[in-house]
């Protein structure tokens, strides 16, 4: 994997945290080519990672063995458009991020034949701590597969499905997922600051509890539920905050919230 050359089209929050893995890992930034119109990330990416800028998808498309479409969904098929002639050529590894779009768009519109992955990894690539789904062509031979594990796993865990289906779903679960634990963190931030707490040792306590927290959820076998039972004492004070998370009707919130995403996500597959 470190021999080849991956192009990122669009050089955004996604591809920050993944070429952030990359490097990270070793691969060599002369190898990692990007395409990013902002100026100011373009120039944050060359400076904090080394990575090569190109001005030109289909030039990039022509130098890749890897390409790694990072843009927004809405913008994907005139990118796609614009690097089909240099990618029919060569046919390199695309791995496709985007939220939606599924994988028989990429096949009608780049043509048939080509090596596709679409892929839905998450922000804490940045730390290599992501967790990413793919989905890729069965008949694709088994090195196409093992490439994209190799690229994708700089992120961090990697799991193989079978349908754009289950890549919706995951989105609702790690793509998005992410934002749904910045923001309890973020309210509970708020609150520690409304209880007298300074801002800076509100943020110290709140993060150091979400990461004990998850940390302790990976190394114990025992569930969440039980966890969550272990920390609460019969008539204490962790039971008085879970009755007000059950009064807000807590986990339909949440459950509402996982459901809004897989329905914007057949939205975009039906737009993009
Ligand atoms: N953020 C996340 O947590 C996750 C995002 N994704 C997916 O990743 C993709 C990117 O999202 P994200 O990184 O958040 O978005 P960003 O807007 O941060 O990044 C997209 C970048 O692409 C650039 N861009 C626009 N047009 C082009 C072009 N023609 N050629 C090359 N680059 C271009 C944009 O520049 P400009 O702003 O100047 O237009 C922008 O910097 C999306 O499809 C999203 O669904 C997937 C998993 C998680
Ligand atoms: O919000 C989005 O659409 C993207 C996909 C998952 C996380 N961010």
């Amino acid at each position: 994997m470190h021999s080849k050359t991956i192009g990122f089209i669009g050089g955004g929050n996604m591809a920050t945290s993944l070429i952030g893995g990359l490097v990270a890992t070793s691969h060599d930034p002369d190898r990692i080519l990007v395409t990013e119109p902002d100026e100011q990330r373009r120039d944050l990416l060359v400076s904090d990672h080394g990575v090569v800028a190109l001005q030109d998808n289909a030039v990039l498309a022509a130098q890749a063995d890897v390409i790694v479409l990072a843009v927004k969904p809405n913008i994907m098929a005139s990118v796609l458009e614009e690097i089909r002639q240099p990618v029919q050529v060569r046919k390199p590894l695309i791995i496709s991020i985007a939220a939606g779009i599924p994988l028989q768009r990429y096949r009608d519109l780049l043509g048939p034949g080509m090596p596709i992955v679409r892929s839905m990894p998450n922000t804490p690539a940045l730390v290599r701590a992501g967790m990413t789904g793919a989905i890729m062509d069965a008949e694709q031979p088994g090195e196409v597969r093992k490439l994209a594990t190799a690229v994708l796993a700089a992120a961090g865990e990697v799991r193989w499905f079978e349908t754009d289906h289950d890549l919706d779903c995951l989105t609702a679960v790690s793509g998005s997922g992410p934002a749904y634990f910045f923001h309890l963190m973020e309210c509970m931030q708020a609150g520690a600051e409304r209880l007298g707490l300074s801002p800076e040792v509100a943020r110290d306590l709140v993060l150091h509890t979400a990461y004990g927290a998850a940390k302790l959820a990976l190394h114990d076998s025992a569930s969440p539920a039980e966890l969550r039972q272990r920390v609460t004492s019969p008539g204490g004070t962790t039971a008085k905050a879970l009755d007000a998370f059950a009064a807000g009707d807590f986990p339909r919130v949440v459950d509402n919230a996982m459901q809004a995403v897989v329905q914007r996500a057949a939205e975009m597959s039906r737009e993009n």
